[in-house]
């Protein structure tokens, strides 16, 4: 599913009514009819509730007085709260309307921050069409401040129009204060601030409304964003004649004295993944602990480190189908033998995923990525905190930044995995935001599975960029399986995958 900011949107509606016909009006009347239908789809009949629309001075005000309309052929119990006369002619219009089918408006001018805290504690349903898409600063008089608090705090029920009040359309943040909705019902395409936090969580449950606006195809609008839904998503493709050597090796460089389990936990993730062939490069010990969990995996073992020559001549024998992982629990340690590692790495023609310590020892000289074969596939896996360390930004300039991401991997020519809550995807083209997965994963380790998550798919010949589509999806179901939402290790999330496919496979 496509996802747009507020600027898409207005450039989609712009066409609509010029190339299509369909009026600023006619799509006012949809969105607020839609958002009439959600309340009855989600709440149920209205004969016996009392709502509060509470309108602002824009088209999302414009959109609460078409609601405003419409829920006086259901009940009488409507009462408009405005806040600021309507400004736009399609606002006023559906204004006017509202008067004459007999509605009530009080101004919030007028009743008062006491006045209005009584009417919203008393209604059943709370609709905010304060600000929508065209909030463009921060929200900071104290009247609006104060009534948005009242909202969260005695409102029974709250449902958004578009998007909670006091949320950026385009990054999910709170502008000054914002509403905590309910239900939040947006029109035609999600909005980048219904996905992204806090912004997601403030949506409540969300509904996407059609409103006639035609598809992009017709509009000939060209999105970049998607949000990862399982009908695009590929799975590998296991014929019944196939044999272990059908499908690639996959090869996890990683582990020290200091860090044990983590490649061990990303080649066990592997297998479960599909990968027909595992092997773990590392020290002794890690190797030690890698057999004890799964004799199936092949270990080379190097000794008590890491060192380039050695590394160096295993490279040179490996097939170049060979899917590499280099990075979990390496720890930073020795940090320039393992740049170098990383350079050979680079220069072969193999897929190479780059996560964890990896990416903190590659962050000393990001320039190597340039120097990587052209036609070679790095995927880098890094959470915020290390894709702070990689582009020298602070972590709050970071977090969260699909722009960064697009901009990151477009530079270097990578994928990029931003890792978090919702993770977010980009190939330098396309930016796809993932929001599967729980709490369950925020747990040490859990990254390390994901890594050997995706090199698992890309060993079973999917593309890259679908096998990160497909393997972040899949990692965030698992952590869903978790009975009890975080009460687990990032061990137990392993036994999840093989589940995790199957549903992927059972709801396409
Ligand atoms: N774009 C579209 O295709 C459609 C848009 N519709 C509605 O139109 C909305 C967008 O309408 P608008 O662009 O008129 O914008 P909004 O109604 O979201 O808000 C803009 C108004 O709020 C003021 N404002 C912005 N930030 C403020 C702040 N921090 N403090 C105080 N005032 C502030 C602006 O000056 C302006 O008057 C959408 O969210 C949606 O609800 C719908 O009618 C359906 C179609
Ligand atoms: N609240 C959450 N919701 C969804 N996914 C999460 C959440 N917290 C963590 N994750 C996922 O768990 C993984 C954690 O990876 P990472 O931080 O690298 O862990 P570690 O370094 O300990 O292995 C990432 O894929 C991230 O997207
Ligand atoms: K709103």
């Amino acid at each position: 599913m496509f996802v747009i900011t507020s600027k898409e949107m207005k450039e989609l509606e712009k066409r609509t009514i010029t190339d299509f016909d369909i009026s600023e009006e006619i799509l006012m009347e949809r969105a607020g009819i839609s958002v009439v239908q959600a309340i009855w789809n989600e709440y149920g009949e209205f004969s016996n509730k009392s709502f509060v629309i509470i309108c602002g001075s824009g088209n999302n005000g414009g959109d609460g007085y078409v609601v405003a309309r419409d829920l006086l052929n259901y009940t009488e119990a409507v009462r408009v709260i405005s806040v600021g006369h309507p400004t736009t002619e399609v606002a006023k219009k559906n204004y006017e309307r509202y008067l004459k089918h007999g509605g009530i408006v009080y101004t919030y001018s007028e009743l008062g921050l006491e006045g209005a805290s009584k009417i919203i504690s008393e209604a059943d349903i709370v609709v905010d069409a304060l600000f929508g898409t065209g909030l463009n600063r921060e929200i900071n008089d104290e009247e609006l401040t104060k009534l948005i608090e009242v909202m969260n705090l005695y409102s029974k029920c709250i449902v958004s129009v578009d998007i909670p009040s006091g949320v950026c359309a385009d990054d999910g943040k709170i502008m000054g204060c914002a509403v905590q909705a309910d239900l939040t019902v947006t029109f035609g395409l999600p909005k980048v601030g219904h996905f992204l936090f806090p912004g997601r969580e403030l949506c409540g449950k969300l509904k996407i409304a059609k409103i006639g606006i035609p598809s992009l195809d017709m509009l000939t609008c060209d999105i970049n964003k998607e949000l990862i839904t399982t009908e695009k998503l590929r799975l590998p493709n296991r014929p019944r004649w196939s044999n272990k050597g059908t499908y690639s090796q996959v090869i996890i460089i990683g582990g020290s004295n200091k860090y044990i389990g983590a490649p061990v936990l990303s080649a066990l993730s592997a297998l479960r993944s599909g990968a027909s062939m595992v092997k773990v490069v590392s020290v002794s010990k890690v190797c030690q602990c890698a057999m004890s969990h799964d004799p199936a995996l092949i270990c080379v073992n190097i000794g008590e480190d890491f060192n380039v020559e050695k590394l160096e001549d295993f490279i040179a024998t490996v097939s170049k189908d060979v899917v590499f992982v280099v990075g979990p629990g390496w720890d930073t340690q020795n940090s320039e033998e393992k740049l170098s590692i990383i350079k050979k790495l680079l220069l072969t023609s193999n897929t190479l995923i780059i996560d964890a310590d990896g990416l903190n020892v590659l962050s000393q000289n990001i320039d190597l990525l340039r120097e990587k074969n052209s036609s070679k596939s790095v995927i880098l896996t890094p959470h915020p905190g290390e894709f702070s360390r990689l582009t020298k930004k602070s972590l709050e300039k970071v977090k969260q930044n699909y722009e960064l991401v697009h901009e990151f991997s477009k530079e270097y020519g990578v994928i990029t995995v931003l890792k978090d809550a919702t993770s977010i995807v980009s190939d330098g083209k396309k930016i796809y935001f993932n929001i599967t997965g729980n709490t369950s994963l925020s747990k040490a380790g859990s990254g390390d599975i994901l890594s050997g998550l995706l090199a698992g798919l890309i060993s079973q010949h999917l593309e890259p960029v679908e096998a990160v589509k497909t393997g972040v999806y899949v990692f965030g179901l698992a952590g869903e399986m978790v009975p009890v939402e975080g009460m687990n290790s990032a061990f137990s999330i392993l036994n999840y995958i093989p589940e995790a496919f199957k549903r992927l496979r059972e709801s396409k």
